[in-house]
């Protein structure tokens, strides 16, 4: 069981204080929860990692968005990284600091970087060539000094899912490590920009720790040529990537991974004093969530049992998308007969690829609550209205209380911005 997540006397899921059943009751179902101390542990652990080392923890919004969360971390003083202007509006609605936040992603509309610029973002995570040429354009149209960092790639095979890895040269993100350091030199004399850090990003949900020292000692060798040239630098961001424990997978603690890269980057005179940058997103928000569904109707086979639930992949999407293996729990029983097996988790929607979990062997009864682990990150933040499911409520569980920190959508609100045709 996750840290925060334990069993009541009943043997029902508690979140820290509150069982899952008053969750359920009071917010219905499906509905995601999450444990703000399992948030902070999170952030605590890393942050503990360092001492008294300068660091800063850019909390990587994509994995878990709202603004309920971010003011959680902007409380703790955690910096954000992006991949969007809409992310960098909820980092500002929550309380955030744009100056403490970097701005990743491959595709930044010319839009995007003047609101960046506008609202003071703290790095510009430069994805390309092109996009460099860009930023400098607009920056000088400006009259502004556009902090940059080059989001190198170092191929290096982050030995996770393929659909997650980032830093591998056949992949679409960052910069070749090898073309960065023209592009340095002409970031470096252009007056609009101001080279400030090297940033890299390998992938997610890594569970070994040695493609993170490959990355860094790539990343060190690069800040060498570039202090070889005059180019100094003010940070290193070396990415977010921690992986948690879905089932059986056996995750670097915190500590491992800062140890991991600390022993390449502090080794090294250069950038002993040189402040490091993480961008962690899974490991903050991971552990710290759960999907809690019902269920609807089992449907015991020869071949397969079904048990159908009120979540879908519209919900969670990591299984259908990934094949991800996730642990789903018992969270509340519900009177009646019970029926072991060993049952498909499966969705509403009409899709053979809608399910939640394979072969979960279990004793169920129909209106049993279950819970999937581990769904803080990548969860509500990757749901969709597919076949025109409102998306779940969403609550933050503090000690003894309970925050709705997002409203299941109303049903009307999913066409509320469609128009019927004007003409017959
Ligand atoms: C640029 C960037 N930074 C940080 C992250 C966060 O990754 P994770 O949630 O695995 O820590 C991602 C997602 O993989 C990313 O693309
Ligand atoms: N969405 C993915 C991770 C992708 C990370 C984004 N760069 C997951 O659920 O595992």
């Amino acid at each position: 069981m996750p840290p925060f997540f334990s069993r009541n006397d009943a043997g029902d899921l508690q979140i820290e204080q509150v069982d899952a059943s008053e969750i359920v009751a009071r917010y219905n179902s499906p509905t995601y929860v999450y444990s703000r101390a399992a948030i902070e542990s999170a952030y605590r652990a890393l942050s503990e990692a360092f001492g008294e080392r300068a660091h800063r923890i850019c909390y990587a919004v994509k994995a878990n968005s709202n603004i309920g969360i971010l003011s959680v971390l902007a409380r703790l003083g955690a910096g954000f990284d992006i991949v969007s202007y809409g992310e960098l509006a909820r980092v500002m609605a929550a309380g955030g600091d744009p100056g403490r936040t970097v701005f990743s992603g491959v595709g930044k509309s010319a839009a995007e970087i003047q609101g960046a610029l506008e609202a003071g973002i703290g790095c510009l995570n430069v994805e390309s060539e092109a996009e460099l040429r860009r930023i400098a354009e607009i920056a000088s149209e400006m009259q502004q000094k556009a902090p940059i960092s080059l989001r190198v790639n170092p191929d290096v095979d982050a030995r996770t899912h393929p659909y997650i890895s980032t830093g591998l040269k056949d992949n679409k993100f960052g910069i070749a490590i090898d073309d960065a350091l023209p592009l340095y030199e002409w970031a470096h004399a252009h007056p609009a920009l101001e080279v400030t850090g090297i940033d890299c990003h390998i992938g997610s949900q890594l569970t070994d720790v040695s493609p993170f020292r490959d990355a860094a000692e790539r990343v060190m060798a690069l800040a060498h040529r570039l202090a070889e040239r005059g180019i100094t630098l003010e940070h290193l961001d070396l990415g977010g990537g921690l992986g948690i424990r879905y089932t059986d997978e056996t995750p670097p603690a915190a500590a491992d991974w800062i140890e991991a890269i600390r022993s390449v980057v502090d080794a090294d005179p250069l950038a002993r004093e040189l402040p490091i940058w993480i961008e962690p997103g899974r490991f903050i928000a991971g552990p710290a969530g759960a999907l809690l569904t019902r269920v609807e109707y089992l449907k015991p086979g020869e071949h397969k049992s079904f048990a159908i639930v009120d979540a879908a992949m519209n919900d969670l999407m990591r299984p259908a998308l990934y094949g991800s293996d996730m642990a789903i729990v018992p969270a509340g029983q519900a009177p009646g007969e019970r029926q072991p097996g060993t049952w498909e988790i499966v969705g509403p929607i009409c899709e053979t690829g809608d399910f939640l979990g394979h072969e979960r062997a279990m004793d169920l009864a129909e209106g049993d609550l279950l819970a999937v682990l581990g769904a803080g990150a990548y969860g509500f933040s990757m749901a969709s209205n597919y076949n025109t499911r409102p998306r779940p409520a969403e609550v933050l569980v503090d000690g003894g209380t309970c925050h709705e920190i997002r409203r299941r959508e109303p049903l009307d609100s999913l066409w509320a911005l469609e128009q019927l045709p004007t003409t017959d």
